[in-house]
């Protein structure tokens, strides 16, 4: 998929000062050192976000996303490269850094369970210079956002799993810092919540002009909400683009096919796959090419197919993520001689919140 190729930046403080990227990482690296061996969660990647964008990191199980975030939270140490957020290194000024960023990471216990709700806004509020007396109607208007009005005055370890990652977004809106991240933020969440929250999202960014990074597996959120997408497979960026270019080039790929009279058992499109529906009448392929469309056109031809109609059609974004993938995981899996161990065999101890100490 080079095409879709990030260019790699020539300096990552030179591109920050010239333009509106708040976050610029350059030929970032991560190798995990273990008993057993090595893993590379993160090879070379070079990406930039811009103030006010909504983007998509996406990629399957086990792709780096979650070191990528956590590198640039300052949480670990990169093996080679460089990040800046907002013009700080994350290595060399870890406080200033917790100041522009607030992130909601899986499994990350960046609340206070024997505080109230509300008492952990204000907290987290605080801690950014928000006076207490100003935020009250934030924090009205987060609870109501989060729909958590009833339960302000309860502690958080009271409160059920679903209600306690609501409350967590809360805190991380309430620090009202320049970057967000945000991991599956919706999951858990019911549909009139979810959507609540995606309108939020985007309103943050529109308005005021927050930058809002988004993890999820949830494509119909990304494909909604983002503007722009990073995907991520074993290590290397294989995608990026904007959600509406990503939609435009794969509807332009994908095609639906319809046979006068379904093709015989015994028949095939040599040098394509395509899934049929039973009759063996229609099915739908991706074409890459002009090339490859006359190559295909040509097998039908061998095949005696007798064509009917061909027509365009809409591939969403989870179908063109697994398209994406899928065609990477084809190259990637010739060559990945140095990912020799699991998280299972190397060191695991790294601390995902960026608050050190919870009273949990
Ligand atoms: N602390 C660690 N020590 C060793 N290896 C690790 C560690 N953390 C992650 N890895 C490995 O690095 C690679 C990338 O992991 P990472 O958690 O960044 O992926 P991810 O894209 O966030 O996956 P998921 O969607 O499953 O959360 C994986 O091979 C993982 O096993």
């Amino acid at each position: 998929m080079g095409e879709f190729q990030t260019n790699r930046l020539r300096d990552a403080d030179e591109r920050a000062s010239i333009s509106q990227e708040i976050i610029v990482v350059d030929g970032l690296q991560k190798i995990y050192e273990g008993n057993n061996g090595t893993t590379t969660a993160i090879d070379s990647i070079s990406f930039s976000i811009e103030r006010g964008e909504v983007v998509g990191l996406l990629g399957p199980n086990g792709a780096g996303k979650t070191t990528t975030i956590k590198l640039i939270l300052g949480l670990i140490e990169p093996t080679d490269g460089s990040i800046r957020v907002n013009g700080v290194d994350p290595q060399v000024d870890t406080k200033e850094t917790y100041r522009q960023v607030s992130a909601v990471l899986e499994g990350a216990r960046n609340v206070y369970w024997r505080l109230t709700v509300r008492e952990n806004l204000r907290y987290f509020s605080g801690i950014q210079g928000i006076h207490p007396g100003e935020a009250r109607e934030e924090h009205d208007r987060l609870l109501s956002l989060v729909d958590l009005e009833h339960k302000a005055d309860e502690q958080l370890r009271n409160l059920s799993q679903g209600m306690q990652q609501k409350a967590c977004l809360a805190c991380a809106l309430a620090r009202e810092t320049p970057i967000v991240f945000l991991d599956e933020p919706t999951l858990g969440l019911d549909v009139e919540a979810a959507r609540d929250l995606q309108n939020e999202i985007q309103r943050l960014a529109e308005q005021e002009g927050r930058t809002i990074v988004l993890s999820s597996h949830d494509m119909d959120v990304i494909q909604t909400i983002c503007d722009r997408v990073i995907i991520i497979n074993n290590g290397e960026i294989i995608a990026e683009d904007s959600v509406e270019e990503l939609l435009e080039l794969f509807s332009s790929q994908t095609y639906r096919v319809h046979l006068e009279e379904p093709l015989p058992d015994d028949a095939r499109l040599v040098g394509y796959d395509p899934r049929w529906e039973s009759d063996r009448t229609s099915f739908e392929i991706t074409l890459q090419s002009s090339d490859d469309f006359y190559r295909f056109t040509d097998a039908m031809e061998e095949a005696n197919a007798k064509l009917d109609s061909i027509d365009s059609v809409k591939p969403d974004l989870e179908e063109i993520f697994l398209s994406i993938v899928d065609n990477e995981s084809i190259t990637a899996s010739l060559d990945r001689s140095d990912r020799s161990t699991d998280r299972g065999d190397v060191d695991n101890s790294v601390n995902t919140s960026p608050v050190s100490e919870g009273d949990e």
